[in-house]
């Protein structure tokens, strides 16, 4: 008997920001490699899951112009029943879910809302279906659906290499940020694919950060910047605008490949009356980051209750 079959649970689906994202090159496949430092925002979507018997992977809340096939949630849920399968020919196991999302995260807009449902949904499965990969096995999972899942998996913040799926943890300070984003969406894949795209920033490499990064110095642009910011603001004026806007007031910048960009603060009334005085048509949430994903210690909360009522029963 699975001890979690019947109930209902919430998870946190949190977003990140890109503090600096550098291209340094590109592999033979096209993909590109990336230097970018990671850090999550106390600001997410929330997950329902109820676990129930069978496999049938249900989603009550589809999202408006996404197939629920296509569902990044569906997609990683599926993904693991096939590795539980691989593992387990037991016909009783418990494989099945009903999951609502409430999504607060615009999509396209560098926050990584949907790899992070992706990760939320694996995270969270992995302990109701009570498969017990490893976070190393559920990362490898993850990146084969996006190369931003595997953050949201260790639940650190990090700098990351390659595609950003090797990781060296990292604890940025948690300043206040002012998220604003102008009412369009960027397709990631349009950003990489554009000749205005710069490839070749000179590598860090993780000793390199380790040594040198401070915060004080993230809005030097000699030192850290975000190469899709170069190629976006080329070709779309209401992120250079806002952009232009924004700095005359705290250090900016695009995270991911946009369109939202972030901007910094000591406290979060400095962000709040800042945001107060955006221009009319502007998306925007006041929020604070963190260096470690709430969905790490919910798992390890919902764990630990379990324990607690076996324990008590037995
Ligand atoms: C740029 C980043 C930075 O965190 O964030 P977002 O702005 O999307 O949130 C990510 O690396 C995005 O990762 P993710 O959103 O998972 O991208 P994917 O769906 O895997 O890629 C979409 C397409 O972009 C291109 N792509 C993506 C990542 C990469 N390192 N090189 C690429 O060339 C590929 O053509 C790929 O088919
Ligand atoms: N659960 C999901 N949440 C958000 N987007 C999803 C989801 N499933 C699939 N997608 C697709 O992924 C695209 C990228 O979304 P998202 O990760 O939010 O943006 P970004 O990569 O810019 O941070 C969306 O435009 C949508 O088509």
């Amino acid at each position: 008997m699975n001890k979690y079959t019947g109930k209902t649970f919430q998870f946190p689906s949190p977003a990140k920001l890109n503090l600096f994202l550098h291209v340094v090159g590109q592999r033979k496949d096209g993909y590109h490699e990336l230097e970018t430092l990671f850090q999550f925002l106390n600001y997410s979507d929330n997950i329902e899951i109820s676990v129930t018997e069978g496999t049938e992977i249900t989603l009550l809340t589809p999202i408006e112009g996404v197939k629920n096939d296509d569902n990044l949630i569906v997609k990683a849920a599926r993904l693991l029943q096939e590795k539980i399968c691989l593992i387990n020919t037991n016909p009783l196991v418990v494989m099945g879910a009903q999951i609502r999302v409430n999504k607060i995260l615009p999509m396209g807009g560098g926050l990584g809302g949907g790899s992070s449902n992706a990760a939320t949904i694996l995270v969270a499965l992995n302990l109701l279906w009570q498969s017990d990969f490893s976070t190393e096995k559920l990362a490898e999972l993850g990146l084969s659906l996006g190369a931003d899942v595997p953050i949201f998996i260790h639940g650190f913040s990090a700098f990351a290499q390659g595609v950003g799926e090797q990781l060296t943890p990292a604890t940025p300070k948690e300043y206040w940020y002012l998220v604003s984003k102008p009412q369009i969406s960027i397709a990631t894949a349009s950003v990489f694919s554009s000749p205005d795209l710069p490839r070749d920033t000179p590598q860090l490499t993780s000793d390199n950060f380790n040594q040198y990064y401070r915060d004080e110095y993230l809005f030097d642009n000699h030192k850290y910047h975000n190469d899709c910011q170069t190629m976006v603001i080329k070709h779309y004026d209401e992120v250079a605008n806002l952009l232009a806007w924004l700095v005359e007031y705290a250090p900016s910048r695009m995270t991911g490949t946009g369109a939202c960009v972030f901007s910094r603060f000591s406290s979060e009334k400095e962000a709040i009356e800042l945001q107060k005085k955006l221009p009319n048509g502007i998306y925007s949430f006041v929020a604070q980051g963190q260096n470690k994903s709430p969905l790490i210690s919910v798992v390890k909360i919902i764990e630990n209750r379990q324990n607690e009522s076996n324990n008590w029963l037995n």
